[in-house]
């Protein structure tokens, strides 16, 4: 039975139990499980701190796991990234209060930083004699209480930082998503690459719709550049023979665009529908 770690709270929770279970995993969590079998995938899930999951699958004693990028470098760990996955993003940032003077992250030295990431701030900062003071959450608040003069943490729309009357000073340490990890062994194994397919599958379908509309043979070329779909659109003969009904996955974000553009060209009946799973 493969061993799948998933992040047992916080932000990685509810969207990773939700992409599991469209992919055809059986996976619940009841309140205080550890874990849970999905006999019928022949899969063990742990619910896992998030970042505690790279020292397991470091380890060797975690085949697959979800979490964040940032917290696999944190730990410094030898789990390989398999599949990027379309949520957790964020950036880790350096802030400081609102009144200092500091303008920019070369002008960080001598100082006390708080940080959930004590690995990762060091690595940053090296050789500018500052001292880590490592946090487990609510690291806004540390310069406020006294303990901190500058910190290094998640920011995600800044509201956090805005509220603790903080400002990032410079560009972002570094940027993460959630992703699909494997201990290092297990990169090829079939079960991962199961998976992985599973999810790219769903991913994919999240980016492209099904568009349909009838086109007039005499502009049906031009609509078809228009939605030339993976391999080429389906076209398929329609009663009233100057007509032909067409049919291509195209994608999401050119939706709108698309739609005006066939109606411009006088095709009609034009729809789209949701692409539940995909693999292209
Ligand atoms: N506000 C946020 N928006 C988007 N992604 C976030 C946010 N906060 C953290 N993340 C990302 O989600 C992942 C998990 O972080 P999260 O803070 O949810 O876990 P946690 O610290 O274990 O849980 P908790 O904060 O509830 O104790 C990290 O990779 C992080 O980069
Ligand atoms: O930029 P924002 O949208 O405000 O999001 C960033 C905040 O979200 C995370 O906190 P979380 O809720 O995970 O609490 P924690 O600090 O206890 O981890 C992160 O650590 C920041 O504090
Ligand atoms: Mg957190």
């Amino acid at each position: 039975m493969i061993k799948i770690a998933v992040p047992n709270k916080g932000g990685l929770f509810g969207p990773t139990l939700e992409l599991l279970s469209e992919c055809g995993y059986h996976i619940k969590k009841s309140e205080k499980a550890l874990t849970c079998i999905d006999h019928k995938n022949n899969v063990e899930f742990y619910f896992i701190r998030a970042s505690d999951i790279p020292m397991y699958l470091s380890a060797g004693i975690i085949d697959i796991g979800i979490t964040g990028i940032d917290f696999c470098v944190e730990r410094q760990s030898k789990a390989v990234k398999v599949l990027d996955l379309n949520f957790g993003h964020s950036k880790l940032c350096v802030a400081v209060p609102n009144e200092s003077e500091i303008t920019s992250q070369d002008e960080i030295q001598n100082l006390r930083i708080a940080t959930s990431f004590v690995n990762t701030t060091q690595a940053f900062f090296a050789g500018k004699n500052n001292t880590t003071v490592e946090l487990e959450g609510a690291v806004e608040i540390s310069v406020k209480l006294g303990i901190s003069d500058a910190i290094v943490d998640i920011v995600e729309t800044g509201s956090s930082i805005k509220q603790a009357g903080l400002r990032i000073i410079g560009e972002p340490m570094s940027y993460s998503n959630a992703a699909i990890f494997t201990r290092p062994e297990y990169k090829e194994n079939d079960e991962i690459k199961k998976l992985t397919s599973r999810v790219a599958g769903k991913i994919v379908a999240s980016q492209f719709v099904m568009i349909e509309y009838d086109a007039p043979k005499a502009v049906s070329e031009k609509a078809c550049q228009l939605t030339p779909g993976i391999k080429s659109p389906t076209i398929t003969p329609l009663k009233d023979t100057s007509w032909v009904a067409v049919k291509s996955m195209i994608e999401q974000d050119k939706v709108n665009e698309v739609m005006d553009q066939l109606e411009s060209l006088g095709c009609e009946g034009i729809y789209t529908t949701k692409i539940l799973s995909a693999r292209i």
